[in-house]
């Protein structure tokens, strides 16, 4: 479903690749957890294979099209088809959970009705429909500031949901959350993503997190693969490799 060949990025006016010739497949249905430590290069990663990030070098190919190829009208529409969670939630804080997550179609709309806040009562419907999936219905009407953190995130989660999305993406998603409410968010992004039978890709620091959840972990140091394999094969022997200074 989504690939990356030779990418490599190297950031203007930076004196070293943020990702280093990676190679990597994804199929529907894995549940990949990437580990690494800061300025591994996780974040770069994604943003490349979101097509939010041009790589340097190389190719990404999403449903076997090279999107590196794409003008930004197409990587939009391939976006649409990409949720993603950010550890800081990226919502409006004085609109409710229902106007946070309805934002959520707004890749499918034409800017018109995004501008006027038209939904159909239809789009209103599968809002909702997320909103009981993340187990938030009873704060429909409530200001998302007005929410804990692990609330803020199912929000977000409700709102990548209603893109219908095939791959679901989280830059850190937990990393501001207690060890039990992220622990929870993890539970509801494996549900969402077996019902859904989503490509999952997450970048986490908790590496108990990583290998209770994953089917496959992926390793980074200074934008190189150095590891892909199955959760139990994540020995103290690598982690020591990943994280050692
Ligand atoms: N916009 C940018 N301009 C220049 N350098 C950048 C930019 N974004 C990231 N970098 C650099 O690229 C490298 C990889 O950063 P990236 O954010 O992808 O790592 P990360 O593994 O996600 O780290 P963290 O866990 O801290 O988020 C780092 O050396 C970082 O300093």
């Amino acid at each position: 479903m989504v690939k990356l060949e030779n990418i490599s990025v190297q950031y203007p006016e930076s004196d070293h690749f943020a990702i280093k010739d990676l190679s990597l497949s994804m199929a529907s249905g894995e549940f990949v957890c990437v580990l690494g430590k800061s300025g591994a290069g996780k974040s770069t990663m994604i943003r490349c294979l979101n097509g939010l990030q041009l790589p340097t070098g190389g190719h990404v190919y999403f449903e076997g099209n090279d999107i590196t190829e794409y003008k930004e009208r197409s990587l939009r529409e391939v976006r649409t088809k990409m949720g993603m969670i950010f550890q800081h939630f990226n919502l409006i804080p004085r609109l409710t959970v229902l106007q946070n997550v309805l934002t959520g179609t707004f890749g499918k709309r034409n800017d018109w009705m995004n501008l006027i806040g038209y939904f159909s009562k239809e789009e209103r419907s599968e809002a909702m429909r997320a909103i009981e999936a993340v187990e938030l219905g009873a704060h429909v009407h409530k200001r998302v500031e007005h929410l804990s953190g692990g609330q803020k995130q199912r929000v977000a989660i409700a709102r990548a949901l209603l893109q219908k999305p095939k791959v679901f993406l989280g830059d850190e998603p937990v990393a501001s959350l207690d060890p039990g409410t992220a622990n929870r968010i993890f539970q509801l992004i494996k549900r969402i993503h077996e019902k859904h039978q989503l490509l999952t890709l997450i970048n986490v620091h908790d590496v108990t997190l990583a290998k209770k959840y994953a089917t496959r972990v992926i390793a980074l140091k200074d934008g190189k693969l150095i590891f892909d394999g199955p959760p139990d094969q994540v020995s103290e022997e690598w982690l020591y490799n990943i994280y050692e200074e």
